[in-house]
């Protein structure tokens, strides 16, 4: 889609964005800035708010160049429609920004010791407004089901909290997911808990979902 078709669409709409940063994007430092939440069962979420700083244009490259389709998804026994829209990087494919690559490279970086392992992959999820959303899940497609693993995530545009509730039941835990923030699922994240992005009525401008996992996790 072209800026001018975008800002047709109202997808291009994100009133309260102007993180444009004078001297371009930039990733700030991880090391000493990811705050850690130890969960049970050896769970645990990372998060670094402002991460990326000048974020504004990433957010329009993405809903401008990514090719979306409406996801259908497999949820426990069932495949089902997920309103939202989505597209998958496989290992090697080329990223839609160089950004995404250094972002890619930072978390690598930052987590090589403890993942023992890159990331390869990258999803893409668009939510469009409100009522896109996720329900409640575990990336438990692939190893993430036996294996401990992490799924990085990097938030761009409107502000939509994460939650995270123990797989079986408990009190859900809510996490910021801001504009250019940084939220890392790990340890046996994906199989002992649950996340979703739950919808809301709040008039919600367009939020972009770029998660990095490794090989074989989804
Ligand atoms: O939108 C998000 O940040 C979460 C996406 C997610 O949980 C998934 O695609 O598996
Ligand atoms: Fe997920």
């Amino acid at each position: 889609m072209t800026t001018k078709a975008l800002e047709q669409s109202g997808l291009f709409d994100q009133p309260g964005l102007f993180d444009v940063a004078a001297d371009g994007p930039q990733f700030e430092p991880l090391g000493g800035h990811v705050h850690r939440t130890e969960l049970t069962d050896g769970a645990w979420v990372d998060v670094r708010p402002g991460w990326l700083t000048g974020s504004d244009e990433l957010l329009h490259t993405l809903l401008a160049v990514v090719p979306r389709r409406a996801e259908r998804r497999q949820m426990y026994d069932r495949v089902v429609a997920v309103p939202r829209l989505v597209s998958f990087y496989e290992q090697g494919a080329a990223l839609p920004d160089p950004l995404l690559a250094a972002a890619r490279a930072a978390l690598d970086d930052h987590y090589r010791d403890e993942l023992r392992e890159p990331f390869t992959t990258a999803g893409l999820c668009c939510y469009r407004d409100g009522s896109d959303s996720v329900a409640w899940h575990g990336d438990t497609i692939g190893r993430g089901r036996t294996e401990d693993t992490m799924v990085a995530i990097l938030s761009l545009g409107a502000d939509r909290p994460l939650l995270l509730r123990p797989r079986g039941g408990g009190p859900s835990m809510r996490f910021a997911a801001g504009h250019g923030d940084l939220l890392v699922m790990g340890g046996s994240c994906q199989r002992t808990w649950e996340h979703c992005i739950p919808k809301t009525l709040r008039p919600t401008g367009t939020r972009v979902s770029v998660q990095f996992r490794p090989c074989g996790v989804r």
